[in-house]
Parts: structure tokens; sequence; C-alpha cells
């Protein structure tokens, strides 16, 4: 407790009164740990039949469940590999079920990386509509990518922009946007302690003006009726309820809502303050009164405002003809359906399925136009493991599965190849029927193409 930052301390101890000892009591407490089951891959129902972890739901999440960190760790099993769960922090979920977004919708989750809320806003859009995810460390959008990657999401566009560079090209764009803004991380005291020499009074205001900006970029780009979520992972009352009053001041047309679910929850801090008294009807997730790290989330509706999808489908440069014919040989040759209509487009030579309707966007820092289906070579095909991960068995002519402890298994995940005898060509290694990469068959052996960064250690 003395390694709290001295003013953090003053600060809580002001702001929580009677409570202050049972907040400061958690962090003599291990932290809470959760898994969310990816509805992507399998139903929470069969999730929690099939996974091997002692589950307990979580209040606010029904695909959310606590495990015990002393006696299961799903981040080491093969199931986290085939992308079945995300671990996640419990009070995590809340932003994500605030949202809502629906299948078929525009939602834009700003602030992405590592992506634990732009998975679960796909697994609610279940594939339909177009999530643009965006994230402006170029370092933590690898993280991104892999997480989208390993969870089968394939209505995913990645970005890395400058909120502020995105405002005019999505102006009343999006159904829904999700700021998860970048705040002085009160809340991960407990979990990374380096996020405490990282705190000051200074930086919770540098943080404020941040969050604000940030705000401000969004406001255009969400259509009028569309809902706006604002969620961080601290407790300080400037960078929730402040920020939100600053902005409110400046956009009367956004109203504060109640947060579905809010039951679970404490309500926004208003009283004896003089922020908009509508902010109580954001919710605290204080992790004396809860099995979790501690968040604020606020819901803002938006009533008028500039009218939505006057944007133009960007033009997409054709796909020339030996690519689409590489392709075509592929899905020829692998698939046993073809279940991609397009349209595509390439990025040098790698091949990308676009959302229908999205904007041009062009001159913005893109990490992924779309879906990656994989590198159109001169002569064949080379397909994605984002592609592997968002299949089924079903849509393949050639698979090898394995279960959860085969021990070929692991050596397949080690970057080995395996003997195997079966018909020539792309195969989809699968564990328990859930896919986990590809094989190349020939001569008697599966060739690896499981991606050598994810390969596990021997
Ligand atoms: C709280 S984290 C997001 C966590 C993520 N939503 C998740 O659930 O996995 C905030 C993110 O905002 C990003 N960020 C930092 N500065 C930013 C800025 N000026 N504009 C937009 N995002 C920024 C950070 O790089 C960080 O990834």
């Amino acid at each position: 407790m003395d390694s709290l930052p001295l003013d953090y301390r003053k600060q809580m101890n002001t702001l929580l009164g009677d409570e202050y000892p049972a907040f400061l009591q958690t962090y003599e407490e291990p932290p809470h740990r959760a898994l969310r089951i990816n509805t992507l891959k399998i139903s929470t129902a069969d999730g929690v039949n099939r996974l091997p972890f002692q589950l307990e739901p979580i209040p606010w999440c029904d695909t959310g469940f606590f495990y015990q960190h002393d006696r299961d760790r799903p981040g080491k099993h093969v199931y986290h590999a085939a992308g079945l769960y995300y671990i996640q922090d419990p009070s995590a979920m809340a932003p994500a079920e605030a949202l809502d977004p629906q299948p078929g919708e525009k939602v834009l989750d700003l602030c992405a990386a590592p992506g634990g809320k732009t998975t679960q806003l796909a697994s609610k859009m279940n594939g339909k509509g177009i999530l643009v995810a965006n994230e402006i460390s170029r370092e933590r959008r690898k993280a991104l990518v892999e997480n989208l990657e390993r969870c089968g999401v394939t209505n995913a566009v990645i970005l890395g922009e400058d909120p502020r560079h995105l405002s005019s090209r999505f102006a009343g764009w999006f159904d829904r946007i999700l700021i998860d803004a970048p705040c002085s991380g009160e809340g991960m005291f407990r979990k990374d302690p380096e996020t405490r020499e990282r705190w000051s009074i200074r930086s919770t205001e540098v943080a404020a003006d941040l969050q604000v900006s940030i705000l401000e970029a969004a406001a255009p780009m969400l259509r009028p009726g569309g809902r706006l979520v604002y969620s961080t992972c601290t407790f300080n009352v400037r960078e929730n309820e402040g920020t939100l009053d600053r902005f409110l001041k400046l956009h009367p047309q956004f109203t504060p809502v109640d947060v579905p679910g809010s039951n679970h929850f404490l309500p926004g801090l208003t009283e004896g303050t003089d922020v908009n008294p509508s902010l109580s009807r954001a919710a605290r997730l204080w992790p004396h009164h809860l099995k979790g790290e501690g968040h604020f989330v606020a819901v803002l509706e938006k009533t008028e405002g500039e009218e939505g999808a006057r944007q133009k489908p960007g033009k997409l440069p054709p796909v020339h003809r030996d690519a689409k014919n590489v392709f075509q040989t592929f899905i020829d040759d692998t698939l046993s359906q073809d279940p991609f209509p397009g349209p595509f487009t390439l990025f040098g030579d790698h091949l990308y399925q676009v959302p229908r309707e999205l904007p041009s966007l062009k001159g913005l820092v893109v990490e992924r136009p779309g879906f990656y289906l994989g590198q159109a070579k001169r002569r064949h095909f080379a397909p994605s493991h984002a592609l592997a991960l968002a299949l089924t068995p079903d849509r393949v002519q050639r698979r090898v599965n394995f279960s959860a402890g085969d021990e070929p298994l692991l050596r397949y995940l080690q970057g080995e190849a395996l003997a195997h005898e079966g018909e020539k060509g792309w195969t989809l290694v699968t564990v328990d029927h859930f896919p986990l990469g590809w094989g190349k068959v020939s001569g008697g052996l599966l060739k690896n193409h499981y991606p050598k960064w994810l390969r596990w250690d021997r």
C-alpha cells in the first residue's frame, strides 16, 4: 500500500470517505481473473461445458466468467490459441455490454488495442456490419491484429489514426462508437504496479485534456440517434465525470442515459460537485463493491447533428487478373464452398475482402483494409492465418483433427512438420474441430504453416 503515490492516497481518501479503508484493503487481495467466451466460435452454453476450467458467471456480462487463477491457466491452453475465449478483466467487460452493437450496424472502436473490447463488440455483431477498430500506437496495433485474427473476426477494418483525422471522413457514419480512452490507469494499480510510477496529479490533467479532444473528434462521426460509450479504467473524477462535463457543455446534442445493467454498479459521482447532474446516470465499477479492477462507463445518445451515410463508398483499385486466378484456384482446390463474395482489394500482393459501403481510406494509416485472405503470389496463393481461424471444418476439403491433449498437436504448435499420409494440398489443422492454423500436405508430411511468431516454446 505504501507504494501507492501519496497524492493518490489523499485523493481517494477525500473521494471515498468512510469507504476508503475497504477500497484500500483491495490492494492486499489478488486480482479477480476472468475470460469471455467468443461466441463467433462457440455458444456460451457449449463453452461452459467444454472448457476445462472452473467457471463462475459474471453478473454484468452473459458471456463472461471468473476462473480460478490458482487452479487454471486458460492463457496457456490450446483453446486460447483457437480463439474460443478472450482473457479480460471482469470490469472491462462492461463498456461493450453498454454499447450493445447489433449485427449489421456500423461501429467504431476508437482506442482499440489490444482488442479486448473490439473482440467483444465483434462477437455481438456476429460477423455482420462493419467494425472499424482504430489504434494510434503502431506497437499496440500488432496485438490488436493478432487478437482479432485469433478470434475469427471477419468484418473489421483496422486503422492507425489520430482520431482527429477520422472526423470528416466518417461524418455521421457510425451507429455506435466506443471510446475506451487512454487514462491515468488508477484501476490498473493492483495488477500492473508500473502504472503507479507513471501517475501524478499532472498526468491526470494531461489525460483529461486528451480525452476531451478524443470525444470532440468522435462527436461528428456518430449519426443522430446513435449511441456513444465513454469508458476509462481510472477512478479519477477529473477524467470521468469531469471530462464528460467539459464535453457536454460544448455538445448539448449529447445526453447521458442509463447504463444497461447498472443495478450491478454505483452511479457517477456528481454530488457536491458542479458537474452536469445527469452524469449520475454513468456507472462506476469499484473494486471494493464487485469482483473486478474497476472501471467508469457512460452512455451518451446523440439527438441531432449531421445525417449519416452521405459518404460514397470508396473506389477500390481493381485486383489484377493473376491475383484473381491464384485465389480462385486456391478456393477450388481447398475450400468446399466459397464464402467470400468480395469486393476485394490488394495491398502489394496481400489480398483483402473489404466491407461494401466503406468510405475511401485514401490518405489514412490503414493496418487492415478488411479481412485478410492471404498473399497472392505469382503462381500460387498462400492463405492467411486469419483465414484459417475464421473457417469452420465443413468449409474445407482437407482437415487434420487433434484432441486437446494429443502429443502431435503440441509438436504442431511448436512448429514441427508431422508425418501425415493424405491428399496433397492446404489442410486445415483443428483441435476438437476448432481451427488452429494451416498445414500443407505433400510426400507423407504435413508441413507446418503455424505462424512463427505464435509458436509455442519447446
Ligand atoms: C485503455 S486503452 C484501450 C484498451 C482497449 N480498448 C481494450 O479493451 O483492449 C487506450 C488506448 O488509447 C490509445 N491512445 C493513446 N493516445 C491516443 C490518442 N491521442 N488518440 C487515440 N487513442 C490513443 C492507447 O495507445 C491505448 O491503446
